[in-house]
């Protein structure tokens, strides 16, 4: 792990709507909530860690982890938490993982570190193949002026916003079943049978 201490965030504020509008977040798998799964893989990787939710603050507090939402409203996207997250967190590198990703990598903070550091880039992120992951992301928590700055705009676009970066692809194409993404009640059953191919982000 780096020398630098390493924040780590569970975004958890979108609405839900391809499964029915639900909290994500805390919908079960296995009998966990979807956060609980993500929470118990990132909390060994990082020295902080804290949960970007817009709805259902309490349930998400009960986790034992600090809760904050999206300082700009209604529901603004990914980056909104993010933001959120930089502005709060106590360390000068911040990861997030999405709240619908329960089996990421045990080595995403690690390789995403490695990465950040050998091309003195400001964000790292998580690439399977072609497919980019870009809610998996290592980012200095120094950018958030520069996110503010996007967002106030009217920017909202993750991949527009890292296009104006320094950044590095890390390629996880030995771990791609790990980025497996649940966004519809379909993908929640198969990811707990395990018998069917995961979604895409
Ligand atoms: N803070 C914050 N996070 C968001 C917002 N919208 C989506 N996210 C997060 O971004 C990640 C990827 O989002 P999606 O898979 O599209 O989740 P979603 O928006 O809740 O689901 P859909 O409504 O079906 O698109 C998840 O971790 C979401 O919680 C938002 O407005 N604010
Ligand atoms: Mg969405």
């Amino acid at each position: 792990m780096s020398a630098e201490k390493i924040t780590g965030v569970v975004l958890a504020g979108g609405m839900g709507r391809r499964m029915g509008g639900v909290d994500k977040g805390l919908v079960e798998l296995d009998g966990k909530p979807m956060a609980a799964h993500v929470l118990a893989r990132l909390a060994p990787q990082v020295d902080e860690l804290m949960i970007n939710a817009n709805q259902n603050t309490e349930a998400y507090a009960a986790f034992g982890h600090p809760v904050f939402g999206d300082d700009i409203p209604d529901f603004a996207g990914p980056l909104a938490g993010l933001h959120a997250a930089l502005v709060r967190a106590s360390h000068p590198l911040v990861v997030t993982a999405p709240c619908d990703s329960p089996f990421l990598p045990a080595d995403l903070v690690a390789r995403l570190a490695t990465a950040l550091h050998a091309n003195a880039a400001d964000l790292a992120v998580a690439k399977t193949f072609d497919q980019a992951h870009p809610v998996f992301c290592l980012c200095r928590r120094t950018l958030a002026d520069h996110l503010h700055a996007f967002l106030a705009g009217g920017g909202r676009k993750i991949d527009r916003w890292y296009g104006s970066l320094n950044i590095v692809e890390v390629p996880f194409d030995d771990e791609e079943a790990a980025f497996r993404n649940i966004n519809t009640r379909d993908e929640l059953s198969a990811a707990a049978s395990g018998t069917l191919p995961g979604g895409r982000d």
